[in-house]
């Protein structure tokens, strides 16, 4: 278990109460303005003291009132970049980055400062003092900074919003490496479902103190109103991919989910081997009893019926193929194809029908085609709201 967590915390009118376990892998933390992920932060990171309860990181005791354990915060292996956190304003760079370094540990040191400057290219900035630095500059120097405690875990607290859109293509990528390779857990917390799930599908839902849910996202969004609530709007299908390659040729990009290859539109931003999320409406699946030759679409994913599901003028149809995938088709597709429970079927998906959870906010405009004197508004989104200007 990475980290236990069983606090109890008033702040005024407001109280936070998170019994929460995360086994080896990070998460993140959403919830609205006010949920409390702030000061779920400060509590591991212990800028903050809980009134009762334990926090326990990678085995190590953090708090526990019971035995009267608090570690204070520059001992605790947690590297934090908190909203609340200050910086000595007078100190460069250089000073509180190589000051950072010293304090932790020879035998603990993950990252040496030279690494972390090349990194989150610091180099230019090296002699600036904090007071000189942009609201951007400052976050990547905090971050650099926490990384050099050698952390067991990082908290990030909305870090990309405060670190501006140039930055944030560039950290994606590195915070990932740190997870992957240095094996370093990151607790992200953000208002923003998708910001979240550019880095991890792992998530907890905390609201008004207290946590709702906690899982892989395709969990939590089982629950009804769930995808709602996180700000998305209602789809059916949710599935992890894992990036194999790009064909730029063909215009696609090829991905893994549950072993079943799926074709997706082609993002080379995503770099092989780098997960995503995507979603599929049931209604933009179509079935079919065999495979089909000399046909546009790509993905045609075999699978067994395991249960149909009577809607008011379709069918739900449950197809297990490694993942579970819903299709809607009409009573009528479904009495004319005999379709039956156990039966082999398979789903037929386009390319462009599959969308990046991340990129859900762009909708509603896939994509305007301009032929002749008429606009297209490709968008199953927009499809009740077409416009075509005279
Ligand atoms: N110093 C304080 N004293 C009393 N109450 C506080 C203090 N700081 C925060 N609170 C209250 O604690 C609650 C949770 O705040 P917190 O900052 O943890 O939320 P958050 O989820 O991080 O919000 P945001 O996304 O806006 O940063 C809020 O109701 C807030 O008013």
């Amino acid at each position: 278990m990475l980290l236990d967590i069983n606090v109890k915390l008033r702040r005024g009118r407001f109280e936070l109460s998170a019994p929460l376990s995360l086994e080896n892998s990070g998460a993140g933390l959403f919830g609205q303005s006010g949920a409390g992920k702030t000061t779920l932060l400060g509590l591991i990171a212990g800028t903050l003291q809980p009134q009762s309860g334990h926090i326990v990181l990678d085995g190590k005791i953090l708090y526990d009132s019971g035995k009267g354990i608090t570690m204070p915060r520059e001992q605790r292996p947690v590297g934090a970049v908190l909203q609340t956190d200050s910086m000595e304003l007078a100190a460069t760079v250089r000073e509180t980055l190589y000051g950072s370094y010293s304090r932790c540990w020879t035998q603990r040191r993950l990252f040496k400062p030279d690494y972390l400057i090349r990194l989150l290219e610091l180099a230019p900035i090296l002699d600036l003092t904090i007071a000189l630095l942009s609201g951007a500059d400052r976050q990547r120097v905090m971050l650099a900074r926490s990384l050099l405690k050698s952390p067991k875990m990082l908290l990030l607290d909305d870090t990309f919003a405060a670190i501006g859109n140039r930055y944030r293509m560039q950290l994606l990528p590195i915070l990932k490496r740190l997870q992957a390779e240095f094996d370093l857990p990151v607790l992200y917390a953000s208002r923003s479902l998708r910001e979240i799930l550019e880095l991890t599908d792992q998530l907890i839902v905390l609201e008004n103190g207290q946590i709702l849910r906690s899982g892989p996202l395709r969990d939590v969004a089982k629950q009804q109103g769930m995808l709602r609530y996180l700000g998305v709007r209602q789809i059916d299908n949710i599935l992890p991919v894992s990036i194999r390659h790009h064909d730029f040729t063909g215009g696609y990009s090829l991905a893994d989910s549950f072993g079943q290859p799926f074709s997706l539109p082609l993002r080379p931003q995503f770099v092989p081997g780098s997960r995503a999320q995507v979603a599929i409406r049931a209604n933009d699946i179509a079935l079919s009893r065999g495979f089909i030759e000399g046909i546009s679409i790509q993905n045609q994913i075999k699978g067994r019926i395991c249960a149909l599901i009577p809607a008011s003028d379709s069918v739900i149809v449950q197809v297990d193929c490694g993942c579970t995938l819903l299709a809607e088709i009409t009573s009528g597709a479904c009495k004319e194809m005999a379709l039956q429970e156990g039966d082999w079927i398979y789903c037929l998906i386009k390319t462009h029908a599959i969308v990046y959870l991340a990129e859900l906010d762009a909708l509603p405009y896939e994509k305007i085609v301009n032929h002749g004197d008429n606009y297209y508004f490709l968008s199953a989104a927009e499809a009740n709201n077409r416009h075509f200007p005279a």
